[in-house]
C-alpha cells in the first residue's frame, strides 16, 4: 500500500449552481464532473489511497452511476459532513496507517492537471503542507457600503487553489486543532498552527465549478484538452 492519500471532498451543497443535481454529477463532455476530477488523478499515477466523501444521500447514487466508470479502481466511499471542514475531517480519518501524505482536492475542481499534482506532491515531502495558487489578475480593494476603503497590494495576493497536501499527521492535528465548522481551505488549519504553507504556481484553468457560468469556460478548457 502507498503512502500517498488523495481525499476528494464532494459532499457539498452546491447551491450556488442551483440545479437539482449536484454540480459534481452534471454531464461536462458525456462524463460526470467528478469523473474528470478523479481520471486526472488515476491518469497521474495509481499507487494511491483514494476517498471520496460524499453526501450520504448521495452515496448509493454515486455506487450506481460513477462508480462503474472506474471498475478497476479501489475507491473507499466516505460519509460527508454539514461543512467542507468536517467533510475533510471525516475523510481523513478513513485513511490507513500507511498513509504519510495526503492530497486533497475539490470534487469540483475538473480541470486540475497532473502536472500541477505532481507539484504538489515533491512540494509537501519537502515543506509538510503545500497549496496551489494563482497570482491575481486585477486590482482588488477593501469595500465596506459600497465605497471603496483600501487597496491591497497586489503582489502578495494569491488566489487559492487545491490541490492541498500535507504530511496526513499535520493536518490531522490541524483539523483538531481548529474546532470551529467554517474553514475555507485546509491551509488556513495550518496557518491556525502557526506552521507556514507553501505556495505552489496553480493553474488558471483549475478553477472551481460554482455558478452556472463556470461550466461553458469548464467544457472548452476540457475539450481542447482530450482533442490534443
Ligand atoms: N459540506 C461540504 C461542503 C463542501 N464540500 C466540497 O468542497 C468542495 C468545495 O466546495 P464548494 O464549491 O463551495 O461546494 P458547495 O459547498 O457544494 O457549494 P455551495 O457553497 O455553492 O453550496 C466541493 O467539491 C464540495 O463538494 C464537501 O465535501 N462537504
Ligand atoms: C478550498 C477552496 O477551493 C480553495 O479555493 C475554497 O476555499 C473552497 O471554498 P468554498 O467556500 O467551499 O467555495
Amino acid at each position: 500500500m502507498s503512502e500517498i492519500g488523495v481525499l476528494i471532498p464532494a459532499a457539498g451543497k452546491g447551491s450556488r449552481m442551483g440545479k437539482k443535481i449536484n454540480k459534481q454529477f452534471l454531464d461536462l463532455l458525456g462524463k460526470p464532473v467528478i469523473y474528470h476530477t478523479v481520471k486526472t488523478f488515476l491518469d497521474w499515477q495509481r499507487d494511491f489511497e483514494l476517498n471520496i466523501v460524499l453526501d450520504p444521500q448521495e452515496i448509493d447514487y454515486f455506487k450506481q452511476n460513477i462508480l462503474p466508470l472506474f471498475a478497476d479502481v479501489e475507491i473507499s466511499l466516505v460519509a460527508g459532513g454539514k461543512s467542507r471542514k468536517e467533510s475533510v475531517n471525516n475523510g481523513l480519518k478513513s485513511f490507513s496507517d500507511k498513509v504519510k501524505y495526503v492530497i486533497i482536492h475539490d470534487g469540483a475542481r475538473p480541470m486540475l492537471t497532473k502536472d500541477l499534482i505532481e507539484k504538489s506532491f515533491q512540494a509537501v515531502k519537502k515543506y509538510d503542507a503545500v497549496s496551489c495558487g494563482v497570482k491575481v489578475k486585477d486590482t482588488i480593494k477593501v469595500v465596506e457600503n459600497s465605497f471603496s476603503k483600501k487597496t491591497l497590494d497586489r503582489n502578495s495576493l494569491r488566489a487559492i487553489q487545491t490541490p492541498q497536501a500535507f504530511s496526513i499527521e499535520l493536518i490531522k492535528k490541524a483539523h483538531k486543532n481548529y474546532d470551529k465548522e467554517k474553514a475555507l481551505d485546509d491551509a488556513s488549519l495550518v496557518e491556525e498552527l502557526g506552521k507556514k504553507v507553501y505556495i505552489v504556481e496553480g493553474d488558471y484553468n483549475n478553477f472551481k465549478i460554482t455558478t452556472p457560468e463556470d461550466l461553458k469556460p469548464a467544457e472548452i478548457i476540457l475539450k481542447e484538452r482530450i482533442d490534443v
